[in-house]
């Protein structure tokens, strides 16, 4: 690649933010190989930077701060820039950057993020007046969690998680997260899942409601993934990582999606403070950020 692409002309900048799962269940097996899910999923402050820069001839380029993401069509960002291309025959082309601070195959929807920011940010720079339902539903292509973060906010997630109904924000509090030193694959975590062995579930109707009542307490109490014990059987340090956090003080403790990173709430700042040092000791990356509250695209449909 001849000139970096951050020392191109930068037009759109777009914010793509992590996302956490306040409740995960799975509900059947689909014959398409996908599982049909229930989940309540929020975005937090957490976020890479997607930068689009305008290329008159139709080629994507992908380049990124990470040394891990790929910069080919294996990146999410890339197979979002392309097929919007190829949809509507756009003859002019974009070369993409992607600011990493999300780490990579964390349950965090990183790559997802990026491939919506992707969707939203050429949209804009291809003139193209998509509505956001219409870049969801390209979104829903590319990967499960891609429509969620066309939108961002809260929403209730369900089918293979491109079902939404918009939630209004959690009661707001700190996030703290641990991402331990390994990655794991969402596919692998759902395919060492046997849901006729589910003995938990979240009580997700609950958990809907407790949130539109803003009762953070109870919400603390509702949250539950049930792929936690898979990703546990596969990786021990997990299930040690949410004894450590539950014992230096969270109101709640939980592995968001596939895992493997783990989340804590905390309403009291001072607990944060003592929270990430104490964790700072065993684990590197370690992140305090708030919940993003309505996101980056208020809805008129937000269910009351
Ligand atoms: C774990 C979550 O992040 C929770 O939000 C999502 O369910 C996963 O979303 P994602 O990473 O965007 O998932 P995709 O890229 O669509 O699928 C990756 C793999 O996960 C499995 N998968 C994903 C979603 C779903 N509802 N059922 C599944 O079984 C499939 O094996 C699939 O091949
Ligand atoms: N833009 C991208 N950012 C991060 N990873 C990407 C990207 N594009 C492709 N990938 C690949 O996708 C895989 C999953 O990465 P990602 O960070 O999205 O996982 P995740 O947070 O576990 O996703 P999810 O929570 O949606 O299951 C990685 O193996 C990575 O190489």
């Amino acid at each position: 690649m001849g000139v970096g692409i951050k020392e191109g002309l930068c037009v759109i900048s777009e914010k793509a933010p992590a996302k956490i799962n306040l409740s995960l269940d799975v509900i059947r097996r689909r014959e398409d190989g996908y599982h049909e899910l229930e989940m309540v999923m929020t975005m937090i402050d957490l976020a890479d930077r997607v930068d689009l820069y305008e290329e008159r001839y139709p080629v994507i380029r992908v380049e990124s701060s990470s040394g891990v993401v790929p910069s080919d069509s294996q990146n999410l960002a890339y197979q979002a820039a392309s097929l919007l291309q190829e949809r509507y025959r756009v003859s002019r082309g974009a070369s993409i950057y992607i600011d990493k601070k999300i780490p990579v195959a964390a349950g965090l929807a990183g790559g997802s993020s990026d491939a919506a920011a992707t969707l939203r940010g050429l949209n804009r720079l291809w003139e193209l007046h998509l509505s956001l339902d219409e870049l969801a539903r390209i979104g829903e292509e590319i990967g499960s969690d891609v429509p969620f973060c066309i939108y961002g906010g809260t929403a209730l997630a369900k089918g293979r998680g491109e079902v939404l109904t918009h939630l209004p924000a959690p009661p707001s509090c700190w996030v703290v997260l641990a991402k331990p030193a390994f990655s794991v694959s969402t596919k692998e975590v759902y395919g060492a899942l046997r849901v006729d062995h589910i003995t938990r579930r979240p009580d997700t109707d609950k958990l809907v409601q407790v949130i539109k009542a803003q009762d953070y307490e109870a919400m603390c109490r509702l949250m539950y993934n049930v792929l936690e014990e898979v990703t546990m059987k596969m990786y021990p340090e997990v299930g040690t990582y949410k004894r450590l956090i539950t014992r230096f003080g969270a109101d709640a403790v939980l592995m968001s999606g596939s895992g493997p990173t783990v989340f804590a709430l905390v309403r009291q700042e001072s607990r944060v403070r003592r929270l990430v040092s104490a964790l700072r000791g065993f684990c590197r990356d370690v992140y305090a950020v708030r919940l993003l509250g309505h996101g980056l695209n208020l809805r008129e449909n937000v269910q009351k």
